[in-house]
């Protein structure tokens, strides 16, 4: 569904993903785990477009989107909830979907959206800003999927987030994973949520995958030395 192919990525002279391979396949839930600053966020924007590859490829669905700009990524089927969420915090929980309406063509909220995250339809009419932070990752997800991807992107979703709405946003996942039939790609440091939520697990160290294990065989002590500081 998504391959990464040899993606180099720089911030000017710095290069910080050296020559990433990686698949993602269809309905798989995959788990990118790396300790601060080893260069997850980075591979996301390199990913959605933002920030700048040297090197490498990109396909969705056998496309190659290599050359294309971010909004035209988000029409061939990728989709990016970002670190800290990024909600319009000045615009109602409606006006936030709608925002990822615009490669759809649709120009209200569908009800599937509003059937997955009821809270939303309650809160439809309030300003963004006002919602919890559990809430707002919701928003970011519901505003996500408005665009029908193919791949959703997440970068460190459970970042500020309680702990029991940590296990619930595992569960959200997975049925939104079953019931759309979507790919997803998690950047985590949350062993616990990891394990929980994904079909296999990538550990990302300087820029480089050092460890790659399906769910059933993984063994926990050896990610979370990983990501033992
Ligand atoms: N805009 C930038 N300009 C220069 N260097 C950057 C920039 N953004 C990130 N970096 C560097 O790139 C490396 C990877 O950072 P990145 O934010 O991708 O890591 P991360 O694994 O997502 O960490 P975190 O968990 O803290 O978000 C770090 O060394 C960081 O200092």
């Amino acid at each position: 569904m998504l391959a990464i192919e040899g993606l180099r990525v720089a911030y000017g002279e710095s290069e910080v993903i050296h020559g990433l391979e990686a698949e993602v396949a269809p309905n798989e839930i995959v788990a990118i785990m790396g300790r601060n600053g080893m260069g997850k966020t980075t591979l996301m924007k390199a990913l959605m477009g933002i920030a700048l590859t040297t090197a490498g490829a990109l396909r969705i669905s056998d496309r190659d989107i290599t050359a294309l700009k971010s909004h035209q990524r988000v029409a061939a089927g990728l989709a990016y909830v970002p670190q800290g969420r990024m909600i319009f915090p000045a615009m109602t929980v409606e006006e936030n979907i709608e925002t990822g309406l615009t490669v759809t063509g649709e120009r209200e909220v569908p009800k599937d959206i509003y059937e997955l995250f009821p809270v939303l339809l309650d809160m439809r009419r309030r300003k963004a800003g006002n919602l919890s932070g559990g809430q707002q990752q919701q928003l970011a997800i519901a505003r996500a999927l408005a665009s029908r991807p193919k791949v959703l992107l997440l970068d460190e979703p459970t970042e500020g987030i309680q702990p029991s709405i940590i296990r619930e946003m595992a569960r959200m996942l997975k049925t939104i994973r079953d019931t759309r039939g979507l790919s997803i790609v998690v950047s985590e440091q949350v062993l616990s949520f990891a394990l929980d939520i994904a079909d296999r697990v990538l550990v990302l160290e300087n820029g480089e995958i050092v460890h790659s294990e399906s769910r059933a065989t993984i063994d926990e002590a050896k990610v979370a030395n990983f990501l033992s500081v």
